[in-house]
């Protein structure tokens, strides 16, 4: 069961009778953490809860809930686990059917038995040999408590109070000597883990009252020199991961990862550490973490915890001897374990989600059970020559975590919570609480002296640290800086690229238009010497043209319809080339009258005209080849492309061979 919201209820408002306390703390020990008996103030009812370190509780003692009177294994000195038992009472369901109580407790001898329920009707009178019904047996375990919490008139009936004071003072007086500690809760589901943990508004459990009554003893501390510094998280371990119950629910859930350190064992990475000063502190950073640990109603329980709760109390006393300048510090962990309960799917009748977590429920208390047999029997713990060890802690999470408090530097203890009616369960527990017994673990007191020398060497080492720390921070930030500066000048050169590239593309495409001008005036001048070629290849003969008058060319020619300007020739024959007249034209069709010298010669082709041609051709062809070089001379300057070369190579391969 999770913690009753209501149970919190009563934190905000002032204490009543029998209530817990609160306590203030001054800003002082607002700001360290730390606090001193002396700025705690100390509330009435709390006065009554009076034990300290050094002097382990009355209480315990005057209690109506008797310890156990064999002498055997109560309390543990020589560090086995300490194991207790506590049956509750009926719950509705069990009075509705008529539930039969099959658990005795003997307040004197400790002792517990767990009675055969009642042959079926069917079975009834019959021996055990013609039973169709399994025969089952009573069954008598010995524990270090016993506590009857079924039927409150009876004399030995264990409240709340009595189990704190039988078990919870104790381990707090362990806190105070300087040594971890952890209490865990077993049982089926619905067998009273929870409420014998948390408790209700109205019964507190082993937790707040141990929460109370730390802050009561550091209020109570009749020493001054003695500084105190709490802290406390609280996770769960639900379907094999860790979450933080200290940090609001985000979805999807954050899990957190473990690890283990050579001198602390496994701890949680990155787990929050809340300091606390004073009892209401800390009783609203647990309601916090109750919210929002998981729960979920099933057959068996209404309020049923889906996970196994782990909140842990670090304490550290900082004593300082005046006289001798010294400083001792102890530090010891308070770990107050809420498991899930074991439960038979057909029970709880799950489904889906809940069968999935009741089967990982199932798998890590069943490696918890491995655990404890492999520790509760030394010999089988560590096998081999090496030594090397056979306990599966790392078989599941809970088991890694709780490995230091199951078979390390701890004192510890079981509570095995069973339901009054349900045989096989309550012995299957029993079974288990009793292989429990047998485990031994080392706990020791976790002290360190520090003299004025070594306190003095341990702060200049820490300013070293701080000093190296600084140093780092600042050449970070110069690293940072260069490498900004040098990602603007990566930027500056980029855009310098791409500009450089843009004009290369410009220069490029000028280029092309070149080449393809070039191109251009290259063809015209090839067909120009092609015509010339093909003059000087086939020459026209001359014609001698007589001179006639305009009267008599007009009237054989019928010039006289002819608009000015038309030229016309003796059948047809076109300009020549170059824009020459033609023999023909230049025979004279139209006579001016300035151009009579000439008109009264006859126009030969002759040889002096021949000549005149060759040298020309000769004129042109020197041109073309210094046109071809300037072409080259272009072509390497402006560099063409590959398809502007192939297309200059055609044109070029266009021209007779010759002429190049
Ligand atoms: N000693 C007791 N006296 C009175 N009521 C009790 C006692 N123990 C348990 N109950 C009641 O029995 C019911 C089941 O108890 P609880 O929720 O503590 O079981 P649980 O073992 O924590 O179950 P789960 O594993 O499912 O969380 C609750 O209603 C609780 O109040």
């Amino acid at each position: 069961m999770a913690l009753d919201p209501r149970f919190y209820r009563h934190l905000d408002q002032s204490p009543g009778p029998g209530s817990i306390s609160s306590a203030t703390s001054s800003d002082l020990s607002a700001l360290t953490g730390i606090t001193s008996p002396s700025v705690v103030s100390t509330s009435a009812s709390a006065a009554a809860l009076r034990s300290n370190a050094s002097s382990p509780s009355l209480r315990a003692r005057e209690s109506g809930v008797a310890t156990r009177q064999d002498g055997a294994a109560s309390p543990s000195p020589g560090g086995n686990v300490r194991v207790v038992v506590r049956v509750r009472k009926f719950l509705p369901r069990e009075i509705e059917r008529n539930a039969e109580c099959l658990i005795e407790m003997d307040p004197h001898t400790q002792m517990t038995k767990l009675k055969a329920p009642k042959p079926s009707i069917r079975d009834q009178g019959k021996p055990k040999s013609q039973a169709r019904g399994k025969i089952l047996e009573d069954k008598n375990f010995t524990f270090d408590n016993s506590f009857w919490s079924h039927n409150e008139e009876d004399d030995h009936y264990a409240h709340q109070e009595d189990v704190y004071n039988c078990l919870g003072e104790e381990f707090l007086d362990h806190n105070f000597e300087g040594y971890h500690t952890c209490i865990f809760a077993y049982g089926q589901t619905g067998s009273g883990k929870s409420y014998t943990m948390m408790g209700t508004p109205e019964q507190p459990g082993l937790i707040p009252r141990t929460c109370e009554d730390l802050f009561q003893r550091i209020e109570d501390s009749p020493s001054p020199d003695v500084s105190y510094n709490v802290r406390v998280s609280y996770f769960e371990v639900y379907n094999e991961h860790v979450r933080d119950l200290l940090v609001p629910r985000t979805d999807p859930p954050h899990y957190l990862r473990i690890r283990e350190s050579p001198s602390e064992g496994p701890y949680v990475k990155d787990l929050t550490e809340l300091t606390v000063r004073n009892f209401a502190e800390l009783m609203k950073n647990m309601r916090k973490g109750d919210m929002s640990r998981t729960t979920a109603s099933t057959k068996m329980n209404d309020t049923s915890s889906r996970s196994h709760a782990v909140f842990t109390i670090t304490l550290k006393q900082i004593h300082h001897d005046l006289s001798s300048d010294e400083t001792t510090e102890r530090t010891a962990r308070i770990r107050l374990v809420d498991l899930a309960g074991s439960e038979r799917a057909k029970s709880t009748e799950a489904t889906g989600a809940r069968l999935r977590e009741g089967s990982n429920i199932n798998k890590s208390l069943t490696t918890l059970g491995r655990v404890i047999a492999a520790l509760a029997d030394p010999k089988k713990s560590r096998g081999g020559r090496k030594g090397k060890e056979l306990v599966p802690y790392r078989d599941s999470i809970l088991t890694w975590l709780l490995k230091d408090s199951l078979g390390g530097n701890s004192k510890t203890a079981m509570i095995a919570c069973i339901a009054p009616a349900d045989y096989e369960e309550t012995l299957s527990t029993l079974r288990y609480a009793d292989q429990a017994k047998h485990i031994r673990t080392r706990a020791r007191v976790n002290q360190d002296h520090v003299s004025a020398a070594e306190r003095d060497q341990q702060i200049a080492e820490m300013a070293e640290t701080i000093r190296n720390l600084q140093l780092s921070v600042s050449q970070a930030t110069e690293t940072q800086r260069a490498t900004e500066a040098q990602n603007e000048k990566l930027d500056e050169y980029q855009q310098q690229v791409a500009t450089m590239q843009r004009l290369m593309e410009e220069t490029k495409m000028v280029s092309e238009c070149k080449i393809r001008q070039l191109q251009t005036e290259n063809e015209s001048l090839r067909r120009h010497l092609k015509l010339a070629l093909d003059s000087l290849k086939n020459p026209i003969p001359p014609v001698n043209v007589e001179k006639r008058d305009r009267a008599s060319l007009a009237s054989t020619t019928g010039a006289e319809n002819m608009a000015p300007g038309e030229s016309c020739s003796r059948e047809g024959s076109p300009v020549g080339a170059f824009g020459t007249p033609s023999p023909e034209l230049d025979s004279g069709v139209w006579e001016d009258e300035d151009e009579d010298e000439e008109d009264d010669n006859t126009v030969d082709w002759d040889a002096s005209q021949d000549v005149q041609m060759q040298s020309r051709m000769e004129d042109l062809l020197g041109e073309l080849s210094m046109f071809k070089r300037k072409l080259a001379t272009d072509h390497e300057r402006w560099k063409p492309s590959e398809q502007a070369m192939n297309r200059k190579r055609r044109v070029l391969g266009n021209i007779p061979a010759n002429i190049r």
